[in-house]
């Protein structure tokens, strides 16, 4: 079965309300290839102006956490029911630097996955190993316990795309190899048809992430089981545009 190639810009805390209208019209501007599904995820400030300068476009946005409780005395947090009232359709939960910088556990990324998904949010869930548990051969234990987490939680995969970040990846310009990345995409997608079952697996999109650039894009995009690609430094320069029409 065919899966829809996706393609995330995360911009991180990154831009100004300025900067973020140039790039937001760089992509208004850009010929992006149809076939592709393409969300960027500015930091919480800019989501509803970044969103609104989109309209009309098929670009939609993603934010970049969200806090599992509908509302209440949380400083600082913004709420699933929050995106959702302000039809903010997409959340990245797990990412690797909310799970090292800010301590989140399997278990909580897994709570805000399934509070997301009951907001009717979609989610783009990270997972991914560090160097040193690559190099002990944990990887796919690691991406295993990490998914496992959330499937204790979460019975409808449908709302969700995985992305696998290798955390010495990320920000590094240190890339997967073509093979590495589709050996740890093809153990994800073996996971999904044992735990979720055989259609799930099959309509799952897993895409890569970390220092995926212009020059590398491609070849990772052949992979089969390379889904799309979630980008960050990459995600604030024209080159995203390229990343988006990989398979052109
Ligand atoms: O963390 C990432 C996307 O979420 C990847 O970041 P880089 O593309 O800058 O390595």
């Amino acid at each position: 079965m065919a899966r829809t190639f996706f393609v995330g810009g995360n911009w991180k805390m990154n831009g100004s309300l300025e900067s973020t209208k140039e790039l937001t019209q760089t992509l208004t501007s850009a010929k992006l290839d149809s076939n592709v599904e393409v969300v960027v995820s500015p930091p919480a400030l800019h989501l509803l102006t970044v969103q609104e300068a989109l309209k009309g476009s098929s670009v939609k946005v993603a934010a970049q956490n969200a806090y599992h409780k509908a509302s209440g005395a949380f400083t600082g947090e913004i709420s699933v029911n929050m995106l959702k009232d302000a039809s903010i359709p997409w959340v990245i939960l797990g990412h690797s630097e909310r799970r090292t910088l800010f301590h989140e556990s399997d278990a909580q990324v897994a709570e805000k996955t399934a509070a997301a998904l009951a907001a009717d949010l979609s989610v783009i869930l990270c997972i991914g190993e560090t160097l040193e548990q690559r190099e002990a051969n944990q990887t796919v234990d690691v991406v295993v316990r990490q998914l496992d987490a959330v499937a204790a939680q979460v019975k409808d995969w449908s709302k969700i795309v995985v992305a696998y970040e290798p955390v010495w990846a990320i920000g590094t310009g240190k890339v997967a190899t073509s093979e590495q990345a589709q050996e740890v995409h093809a153990a994800i997608r073996k996971w999904a048809a044992d735990k979720l079952g055989k259609t799930t697996a099959e309509t799952l999109r897993i895409i890569y992430g970390g220092s995926v650039a212009g020059k590398n894009c491609k070849e990772l995009a052949q992979q089969p089981d390379i889904d799309g690609f979630l980008v960050g430094g990459a995600s604030l320069k024209p080159e995203f545009v390229d990343i988006v029409n990989a398979n052109n």
